[in-house]
């Protein structure tokens, strides 16, 4: 974990003013804070927790008590503009944000999506030239698409679409991914939903959760970095306390965005970091709060009660948060992404999904098999680590790119 600045020490020891001034202590205070914002956290968390049926009765005791006892020291901090705090941020450096946004995104999707739509290609290359259609190049085409993860059902379909009036005649490869296309899209097309951000909600909470590595710090930096743009005021919450380089990498993200960051100690209790990101936001009238989760495995019991933990906490600053659950999903990770939909979903209440790591991977048709079983949303999919490779999902340049179809 990184050291506060001398900056940070001085304001950490500082006295203890109302919950905003605690946490942004290195701002100006606003004009005037109502006066529940004056309560001091430790008090907040106390009543909170002497509250019958709060989430804290729930929470290990120790957990709070550290929690209300490290706060005096501990690095609880927002990071402000780049000049107001340069010490601590010197992580590797990850590609600058506008280097995806040269291209178009339909350059980059088709080039992220292209070892998918390559293998599939390849495959019909080798099913489709030159032979006059039987029942074998059927499941030698269903073969193909279920090992780009599109699905049985899917792949089923599909092969019986191709199949349909086409029997003894030689098929254009050309006409397959057409059909390709049209089912992919046909699937998809419903579940494409752009992230609504109900700006009645303020400010609006986005949890993200996720397996380790799936790619949820960056996604909240690519989020970030299109709500900034949009002229919304962001906070971020480093809810992934286990890891000093995920807190780091958001504190990054922050930085180049100019977008303020909550963060604590390693090993911190997430939920009471979530708790104070919610309040301080809507203490300073922020749009949006982006809470970046701990990576854990779905069928980890204890991680993903930790996660429920979370989520009650979060309701009990507005019982209405979060207002939207994002599951990040690695496409490289193939069939195991339809039990993490499962249990995520269960658990945490899954309201939409983004795919990152497209790029990655010759199985990107895992998104369809998803949609098929699970009917969730998908806001966003990922081609590449810079922030212009997150785009609102569209299913007809998805199912185009997939399939290869130039143009
Ligand atoms: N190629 C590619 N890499 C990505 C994409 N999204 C994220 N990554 C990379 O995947 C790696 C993991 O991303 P993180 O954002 O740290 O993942 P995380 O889910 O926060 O990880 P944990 O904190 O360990 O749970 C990083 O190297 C990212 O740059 C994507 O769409 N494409």
């Amino acid at each position: 974990m990184a050291k506060p600045s001398s900056e940070e020490g001085e304001t950490a020891a500082k006295p203890k003013g109302g919950l905003f001034s605690r946490v942004f202590g290195r701002k100006e205070a606003p004009a005037a804070p109502p006066p529940s914002t004056e309560e001091p956290l430790a008090q907040a968390l106390e009543q909170e927790r002497d509250a019958s049926a709060g989430p804290f009765d729930e929470a290990a005791p120790q957990d709070v008590t550290e929690v209300d006892e490290a706060l005096p020291d501990a690095p609880f901090e927002t990071e402000a503009p780049p000049q107001a705090d340069p010490s601590p941020l010197s992580f590797a450096p990850m590609p600058p944000i506008a280097e995806g946004q040269k291209r178009s995104w339909w350059t980059r999707l088709r080039e992220g999506l292209a070892r998918s739509s390559n293998s599939i290609g390849a495959g019909l290359i080798a099913i489709f030239t030159k032979r006059k259609l039987d029942s074998g190049m059927l499941d030698d085409l269903e073969d193909v698409l279920i090992r780009a993860d599109l699905g049985v059902a899917t792949a089923a379909r599909i092969a019986q679409i191709v199949g349909k009036g086409r029997y003894d005649k030689n098929v254009e490869i050309e006409e397959v991914k057409d059909i390709l296309a049209t089912e992919v899209e046909r699937v998809l097309g419903p579940y494409a939903k752009p992230l609504d951000v109900d700006t009645g909600e303020k400010p609006f909470v986005i949890l993200v959760v996720g397996v380790n590595g799936s790619g949820k710090t960056t996604t909240i930096g690519k989020l970030a970095s299109q709500f900034s743009g949009e002229g919304r005021k962001v906070l971020l919450a480093a809810g992934d306390t286990f890891r000093a380089a995920a807190v780091m990498q958001l504190r990054i993200w922050g930085e180049r965005l100019s977008c303020p960051v909550i963060y604590r100690e390693q090993g911190a209790d997430a939920s009471a970091l979530a708790f104070d990101a919610v309040k301080a936001a809507r203490e300073r009238g922020d749009d949006v709060v982006l809470i970046d989760t701990a990576g854990r495995l779905q069928n980890r019991a204890e991680l993903m009660a930790e996660l429920d933990k979370i989520i009650r906490v979060v309701r009990k600053v507005d019982e209405s948060a979060p207002h939207a659950v994002l599951l990040v999903l690695d496409a490289t990770v193939g069939q195991n992404a339809l039990s993490q939909v499962e249990i995520f979903g269960r658990v945490a209440g899954v309201t939409g999904l983004v795919m990152t790591k497209l790029d990655g991977t010759a199985r990107g048709g895992i998104l369809v098999a998803i949609t098929d079983k699970f009917h969730l949303p998908i806001h966003y999919i990922g081609v590449g680590e810079t922030a212009g490779d997150l785009e609102p999902f569209t299913a007809r340049e998805f199912a185009r790119a997939i399939a290869g179809i130039e143009g």
